[in-house]
């Protein structure tokens, strides 16, 4: 192993009160702005180790230094203080969901260790680890390793790779139907398992493995679903060889999304109820259970889900965005991205955050309704039947996480209906795109806005699209075919029936490079 220079630069001086532990390579300080190397040094007789077995050698090979221990834990968290600062907290090998007051968990990390390091060293370590496939740094979310789980064996993670999604540039869509000319779209659905969800859910099955490990009771995971949230803990849960159990609303989830757990082998249980009946019944059944709850409640899903924001950051080349956009049910995520972004700006890697907008199906918006009343009263819905089916959720158990993220951000909720967020996906399709429901509704807030003139037209603004279209296939059939009862379905595009014969062929072209000319 190479020797490496321990010297740390002025501005990153260790504090003496600190603890110290032994450091990889890759974590050491650098005096230079250069990207630290997070490839291994390899002995020349053994040439054929697969990339855990390189990063188990290279850990071995550790040199001690004065390096600041990095932490987390659990701490209480309100929607008027956040994270809380009070004595109550958790270490992450435990197992808990709530405090002792009920309210929700918030990961919490020791950010006087992580501000031992200025903002262009996490920049540079970040950008350094883009494009490899060093374990487990290949994956978007693991290349911020310090930042999300920091004391995780490498041994112990469950990765697919996953993150280092395309943040598309919506030229065509932006230009012809927005007249904005710096939209983007992150496209987290284009993932292991087509959404946004395999983002946190390598966090927590990684931290299951480590558990079980450590011989703490857990036997299986298991989460109710609207569909992503149960393909993504499959997929992970059988990666792992860990028994996974998922909970879906009968009649409630797209086919593709039904069979994704049923391939991966997890224990799937068809309640007919809906998706908010499935929550409380997993809720209860875990608190009896050697079961660990999968769902967004448990906040180390979040850990994960905010590197998206991280990301997109960094794509820009750490220019911050002015808009982004996320369409939410559960409000997991909502809050993920707006703690990616403070973080980036806590610890200096930008100097604001963007403006957050959290868009809602119509048919499922207790949120908007909250903030619409000015944040008065909050009351939970029975959600309606939407074609965003991933978000119909009447109940969300993160309502107090969106309500933070949302004041702290400037951010706005909007609404869409279902013609609205149908007539958007196809819209968006037409320019190329193959976007989910879900993104549909983002678009429409962004249409909404946009017309209303909050967002103006150079805005750079980011649309987070969750899940893959293919995912929601039937969807766009439905539309396509304009068999949506009450709707215009003013976008359709059906194929042309046509006899076998060359004049007819010919008949139809003509009439339609004739439509095309003009
Ligand atoms: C495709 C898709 N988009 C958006 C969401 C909303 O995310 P959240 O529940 O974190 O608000 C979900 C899941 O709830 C989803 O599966
Ligand atoms: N859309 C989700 C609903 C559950 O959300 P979670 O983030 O709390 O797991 C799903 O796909 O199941």
């Amino acid at each position: 192993m190479a020797a490496f220079s321990l010297l740390p630069s002025a501005h990153i001086a260790p504090k003496p009160t600190l603890h110290f532990i032994k450091a990889s390579t890759s974590d050491l300080p650098k005096t230079s702005p250069s990207p630290p190397s997070t490839k291994p040094q390899l002995p020349s007789h053994k040439p054929h180790h697969n990339i855990r077995e390189e990063a188990r050698l290279h850990n071995a090979a550790t040199v001690t230094t004065n390096h600041p221990r990095f932490s987390a834990k659990y701490v209480p968290f309100t929607s008027i203080t956040g994270p809380s600062s009070s004595d109550e907290s958790y270490s992450l090998d435990e197992i808990v969901y709530r405090s002792q007051s009920g309210s929700l968990l918030d990961v919490q990390h020791d950010m006087s260790a992580l501000k031992h390091f200025d903002g262009a060293y996490w920049r540079n370590l970040f950008d350094s680890r883009v494009g490899k496939t060093t374990w487990p740094f290949g994956s978007g979310v693991w290349s911020k390793k310090e930042w999300v789980l920091p004391e995780i064996d490498d041994d112990d993670i469950i990765s697919a790779f996953e993150g280092n999604s395309n943040l598309f540039w919506a030229e065509r869509y932006g230009k012809d139907f927005l007249g904005m000319n710096d939209l983007w779209v992150k496209h987290c659905g284009i993932s292991h398992t087509g959404s946004f969800k395999d983002l946190g859910m390598t966090v927590l099955v990684s931290q299951v493995n480590r558990l079980r490990k450590m011989n703490k009771p857990v036997v299986g995971v298991g989460c109710a679903s609207t569909g992503d949230t149960s393909a993504a803990l499959s997929a992970y849960c059988a990666a792992a060889g860990i028994p996974s159990l998922v909970f879906l609303p009968a009649n409630r989830i797209s086919m593709a999304q039904l069979v994704q757990p049923i391939a991966n082998g997890a224990f799937v249980l068809s309640i007919d109820t809906d998706f908010d009946g499935c929550m409380q019944l997993i809720r209860e059944v875990t608190a009896e259970l050697p079961i660990y709850l999968a769902n967004s409640l448990n906040s180390l899903r979040l850990e994960g889900q905010k590197t998206a924001a991280i990301e997109i950051l960094q794509q820009f080349d750490w220019e911050v965005p002015d808009w982004v956009i996320v369409p939410g049910g559960n409000l997991g995520n909502i809050y993920a991205f707006y703690k990616g972004f403070s973080m980036c700006k806590e610890l200096g890697l930008v100097d604001k955050i963007p403006r957050l907008v959290c868009a809602q199906a119509a048919n499922a918006n207790p949120l908007y309704l909250y903030f619409k009343s000015g944040w008065k009263d909050f009351h939970p819905v029975k959600a309606k039947t939407t074609f965003a089916s991933a978000i119909q959720i009447g109940d969300p158990v993160s309502i107090d996480r969106a309500v933070y993220a949302l004041k702290n951000s400037n951010g706005i909720v909007e609404e869409a209906t279902e013609e609205e967020l149908m007539d958007a996906m196809a819209q968006a399709d037409s320019t190329g795109m193959f976007t989910c429901p879900h993104t549909g509704v983002a678009l429409t807030a962004l249409n909404k806005l946009r017309r209303s003139g909050v967002i103006g037209p150079t805005d750079r603004t980011v649309v987070v699209s969750t899940a893959h279209g293919l995912k929601f296939t039937h969807s766009k059939i439905d539309y396509h075919s304009k068999n949506i009862k009450d709707m215009a379905c003013r976008l359709a595009n059906p194929p042309v029936q046509v006899t076998a014969d060359f004049g007819s062929v010919m008949d139809v072209l003509k009439k339609y490079l004739l439509s095309k000319s003009h």
